[in-house]
């Protein structure tokens, strides 16, 4: 598969990296652009041997699939010069949070649109990503996004109504669990822990926790509890927890990050227009 890439950021990169990671794709077959910064195309070229190029038109032709890896305040301006050489053969996925599969049907009305939502693990096989599909895609279209988006992790097609909330709760969430990884770094190190130690103990800790919910039929509160003894090490911890009311600020969290999510689909670009 032909693939054109229309951003060359931190997502895009965490695509190519799954991408190349194991052969699923040809590297030369990956057609990278971005607006302006040529040093970091060739950093892109010589670390995963994408094909580059500033030539937008270059790029497309004969392409399979466009993907929108630029941020939401830029695509039209993107897009607009390939319009007259897209058709019904070629799809237009994005990865961009908010946009909204309409708003792309709207400016290039010829070709089959693909809302998705990855998240970085991507370079590591491991993303979470929600797709959507637009009327015109094809099902053997379907086949090939799925087959696309599956090389680097788990896929879940969803009605596209849920795809701002899979963005607070997946394509952000990476970022909270660093946020608790360097948190719990930190308390290692106070605690007589050397980071370099605890980095490894932690991510341990959470590979081990993550796979037990998906393993087995417990909540996550039913395993929290089975680790709580009364009057123990856990308990003592939880009290400051709710003390601090960390879960009612996690729920909060993400539902600001869905709210921003809705936000940037209507075109608010900057966090001062909340
Ligand atoms: N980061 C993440 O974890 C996730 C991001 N996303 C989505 O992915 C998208 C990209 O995010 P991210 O990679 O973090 O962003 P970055 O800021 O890292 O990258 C944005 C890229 O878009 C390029 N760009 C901007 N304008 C144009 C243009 N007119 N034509 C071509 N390229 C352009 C930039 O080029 P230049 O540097 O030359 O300006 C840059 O390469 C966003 O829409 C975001 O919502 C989705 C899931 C997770
Ligand atoms: O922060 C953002 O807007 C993007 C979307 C999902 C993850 N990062």
């Amino acid at each position: 598969m032909k693939i054109t890439m229309i951003g060359a950021g931190s997502m895009a990169e965490a695509l190519i990296a799954g991408w190349v990671k194991e052969g699923s794709l040809n590297p030369a077959e990956i057609f990278v652009t971005n607006r302006e910064d040529n040093s970091r195309l060739n950093q892109l070229k010589d670390h995963y041997r994408v094909s580059i190029s500033r030539d937008i038109l270059e790029l497309t032709d004969k392409t399979d699939i466009v993907i929108l890896s630029c941020k939401p305040k830029d695509w039209e301006s993107a897009l607009k010069p390939l319009i007259p050489h897209l058709n019904e053969k070629t799809m237009i996925a994005s990865v961009m949070a908010g946009v909204t599969i309409t708003s792309i049907e709207e400016l290039v009305p010829v070709s089959p649109v693909i809302r998705t939502m990855p998240n970085t693990s991507a370079a590591v096989l491991a993303s979470m990503t929600s797709i959507s599909y637009g009327a015109q895609v094809s099902s053997s279209q379907k086949a090939a996004v799925e087959s696309l988006f599956s090389y680097i992790g788990e896929t879940a097609v969803l009605e596209e109504t849920m795809m701002d909330a899979v963005t607070a709760l997946t394509g952000t969430g990476p970022a909270y669990i660093y946020y608790l990884m360097e948190s719990m770094e930190k308390a290692a190190a106070n605690i007589g822990v050397p980071a370099h130690i605890g980095r490894d103990l932690v991510a341990q800790t959470l590979i081990g926790a993550s796979r037990r919910v998906q393993e087995e039929e417990s909540t996550p509160a039913e395993l929290y509890k089975q680790i709580m003894s009364p009057g123990g090490t856990t308990e003592a911890g939880f009290d400051v927890l709710k003390e601090r009311q960390v879960q009612e600020a996690i729920i909060d969290c993400i539902g600001s990050a869905y709210e921003r999510s809705q936000q940037l689909g209507k075109g608010k670009t900057s966090l001062k227009q909340r």
